[in-house]
C-alpha cells in the first residue's frame, strides 16, 4: 500500500474513480463554463452533487463555497474542477487517518468487521499481503467459523502473503479461536493478528453478541486490543452503506473506516456522507481487486482524482 510509487498510486486510484469523476464533473463543468455562476446554476450544482451521493449537508457547504467564488463567464474548466476539488478535501480532511499496524504494540490485533460481500476478506488479504512483503510476521484468523467458503477464501489470501493461518470448523465458538490465537501470536512473536469475522445478520443482536465476546477475550490477553477495529463498507451499495455505519458503529468500537469497491461505481462520493456520520475516520480505500488497489485514504488526492484532475 503505502509503499506504492506515488504516480502509479494516484494513476490507480484515479483509474478506479473514472465513474465517480464523470458522474461528478460533466453536469457540474458544464454548468459553470457555459454560464456565468447565477442562483439556478447553483441550485443546479446542489442537485448534481446529491445525485453524487454526496449527501445534503456537504452539498449546501459545497454550493457556498462556490457561491463565494463569484464566478464569471470566463471560468474554465480547470477552475472549476480546481474549486471543486477543494470544496470536497475541505470536508473529507478532517475525517482522515493513517492506519499503521507496524508502529503499535507487539502483536498489533486488528479485527476487521462488516456485512458478508464487503471486501472484509479480500481487504485483509492485502493488508496481510503488504505487511509480509515489509518482512512482518502476520497471522490470519478466520473468525467466520461457520461458513467454509470464507474459511478457504482466506487461505487463499494466507498462503499468497505468506501469513500464518489460525481456523477451527463448523460454528467453533469464534471467540474462543480469537482468544487462542491471540496467545499463541504474543507466545511466538507475531508482529500483527489479523481476525476476519462472521457479516451475517448484521442487524441481528447475535451478531453483535459475538463481536463483543471477540473484543472482550481479545481484551483477556491485552486490555488494549482489538488495537484496531476496521469497518470496512462497500461503495457500490450508496447511502445503505451509512445504516451499515450506523448498526456496527454503534456496538462495535470501531476506530476506522474502509471503503471497498469505489471503483465499481458511479457514486464515490457517497465516501463524504459516511465519514462524515461516522466517529471514527476513514483510514483506507479500495478501488480494485488487485493488492495494489487498497490505499491509504487521502483526502485532496481522493478529492482530486473524483473530479478528475491530476496529482
Ligand atoms: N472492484 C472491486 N472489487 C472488490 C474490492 N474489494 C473487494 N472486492 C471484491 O468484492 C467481492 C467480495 O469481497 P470479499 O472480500 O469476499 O467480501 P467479504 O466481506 O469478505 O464477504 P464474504 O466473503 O461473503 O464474507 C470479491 O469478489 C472481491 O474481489 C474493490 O476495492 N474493488
Amino acid at each position: 500500500m503505502s509503499d506504492t510509487p506515488k504516480k502509479g498510486w494516484f494513476q490507480r486510484l484515479s483509474a478506479g474513480l473514472s465513474r465517480s469523476s464523470k458522474q461528478m464533473t460533466d453536469q457540474v463543468v458544464s454548468t459553470f463554463v457555459k454560464e456565468p455562476l447565477s442562483e439556478e446554476a447553483l441550485e443546479r450544482l446542489e442537485e448534481h452533487l446529491i445525485e453524487s451521493d454526496l449527501g445534503p449537508a456537504a452539498s449546501a457547504r459545497i454550493v457556498e463555497r462556490f457561491r463565494a467564488l463569484r464566478f464569471g463567464k470566463t471560468s474554465d474548466e480547470r477552475e472549476v474542477k480546481e474549486a471543486l476539488a477543494e470544496a470536497v478535501a475541505a470536508e473529507l480532511t478532517p475525517r482522515q487517518a493513517t492506519f499503521d499496524p507496524l508502529s503499535g504494540p507487539k502483536p498489533y490485533v486488528v479485527l476487521f468487521v462488516g456485512v458478508n460481500g464487503s471486501g472484509k476478506t479480500t481487504t485483509l488479504g492485502k493488508i496481510a499481503s503488504d505487511l509480509t512483503g515489509k518482512g512482518a510476521k502476520v497471522m490470519i484468523v478466520a473468525g467466520d467459523t461457520f461458513r467454509a467458503a470464507a474459511r478457504e477464501q482466506l487461505k487463499v489470501w494466507a498462503d499468497r502473503a505468506g501469513a500464518h493461518f489460525e481456523s477451527r470448523r463448523d460454528g467453533a465458538d469464534a471467540a474462543g479461536l480469537a482468544f487462542d490465537a491471540y496467545a499463541k501470536a504474543k507466545a511466538e512473536g507475531f508482529d500483527v493478528v489479523l481476525i476476519d469475522t462472521a457479516g451475517r445478520l448484521q442487524n441481528k443482536s447475535t451478531l453483535m453478541d459475538e463481536l463483543l465476546k471477540i473484543v472482550r477475550v481479545l481484551k483477556k490477553v491485552d486490555a488494549d486490543a482489538p488495537h484496531e477495529t476496521l469497518l470496512v463498507l462497500d461503495a457500490t451499495v450508496g447511502r445503505n452503506a451509512l445504516e451499515q455505519e450506523k448498526i456496527f458503529g454503534r456496538t462495535a468500537y470501531v476506530s476506522g473506516v474502509v471503503m471497498t469497491k469505489l471503483d465499481g461505481t458511479a457514486r464515490g462520493g457517497v465516501l463524504v456522507p459516511v465519514a462524515q456520520a461516522s466517529d471514527a475516520p476513514i483510514k483506507l480505500i479500495g478501488v480494485g481487486e488487485g493488492v495494489e488497489d487498497l490505499q491509504p485514504f487521502d483526502a485532496r488526492a481522493f478529492s482530486r482524482s473524483l473530479v478528475g484532475l491530476e496529482d
